[in-house]
């Protein structure tokens, strides 16, 4: 499975923790975001991840930033994401059986780094119910 990463300067640490994570575990990873933890503009990282899930390069996104909220927006100004903004357990496993999210975003400045590796597994290993969740689902697009 193929997964796209992005991030703003704000998550290069924790983007590397988890590519190192996923490639350990089989995945191919495809890095967008940016290297250095100099200052950059977040949605030059996370529109070429987004565009990357939306046209099926990637089966899911992994996205972070400071607080999330810019890069979930960014995300999810794209037709075909679904960017959900998570910070605990649950919530990531929830927008994977209710939204079927195709990306989740990590808040890097507000969740440990063993958190965020734990989000990621479990977003990845998430099946989506279907069912009612599919009709709002399919509701989203305007
Ligand atoms: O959280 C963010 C956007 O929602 C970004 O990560 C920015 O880092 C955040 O806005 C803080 O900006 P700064 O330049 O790192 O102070």
């Amino acid at each position: 499975m193929t997964i796209a990463i992005g991030n703003d300067h704000a998550g290069t640490e924790y983007k590397f923790e988890i590519i190192k994570h996923l490639e350990n575990k089989g995945y191919k990873v495809i890095n967008f975001g940016t290297d250095t933890n100099d200052s950059m503009d977040y949605p030059d990282a996370i529109h070429p991840t987004a565009n990357c899930v939306e046209t099926g390069k990637a089966e899911f996104g992994i996205i972070l930033c400071g607080s999330g909220n810019g890069a979930q927006m960014t995300a999810n100004k794209h037709q075909g994401i679904r960017a959900a903004l998570c910070w605990n357990n649950e919530l990531v496993a929830l927008t994977r059986q209710h939204n079927n999210s195709n990306m989740l975003t990590i808040p890097a400045r507000f969740v440990s780094l063993q958190q965020a590796i734990g989000f990621v597994d479990i977003f990845l290993t998430t099946e989506f119910e279907g069912g009612r969740h599919g009709t709002r689902v399919d509701k989203i697009s305007c």
